[in-house]
């Protein structure tokens, strides 16, 4: 279902487990930040609305989404969390850039998946103009930061 069709700020909490006993990180790209933080916000208000105590999330930034990767390893090297969100926005340009990051981006972190045993949930928007990443950051679409939040939820207590 494409998001058009879909909000993304929408969730059933009570099929959401509690978040009290969670830490979480969130590593934020600060390319187009009006977007990102509009994602972020959208995060902390769902985890803190599923129980998440502000103590336990810790936040880093990092240039830009292809550096969510590497932000990413390292929260998870050097902090005890039990998820992450990787937040950013890549926007198509003038040349081919967007693919490079987009795809270096995702496949990252899903390596990440693979090689750790923390969690790390895409939150990265890749779209084609502003608009579409206004509407899917707290816009017409909702927030993909509130769906990346319950995602880390879940994933967090998946196996409890
Ligand atoms: N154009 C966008 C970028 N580009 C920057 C890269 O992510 C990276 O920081 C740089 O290539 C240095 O390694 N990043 C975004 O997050 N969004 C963009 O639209
Ligand atoms: C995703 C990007 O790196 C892109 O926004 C950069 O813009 P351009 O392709 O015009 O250099």
């Amino acid at each position: 279902m494409a998001t058009a069709n879909k909000n993304l700020s929408v969730y059933d909490k009570t099929s959401i487990p509690n978040a009290k006993d969670f830490r979480f990180g969130i590593v934020v790209s600060e390319w187009n930040t009006e977007v990102t933080e509009g994602l972020y916000n959208g995060a902390i208000e769902a985890l803190l609305d599923c129980g998440a105590v502000k103590e336990n999330i810790v936040r880093w930034d990092v240039p830009g989404s292809f550096e969510l990767t590497y932000g990413s390893k390292k929260m998870i090297a050097t902090k005890k969390v039990d998820a992450v969100i990787a937040i950013g926005s890549v926007i198509q340009g003038e040349t081919k850039h967007f693919d490079f990051v987009c795809s270096a981006t995702a496949q990252g972190i899903k390596d990440l998946n693979v090689l750790t045993d923390t969690p790390v949930i895409f939150c990265v928007l890749t779209d084609n103009n502003l608009q579409q990443a206004i509407d899917r950051s707290g816009g017409k679409h909702g927030n993909k930061g509130t769906e990346a939040a319950i995602a880390a939820i879940k994933m967090a207590a998946l196996g409890n």
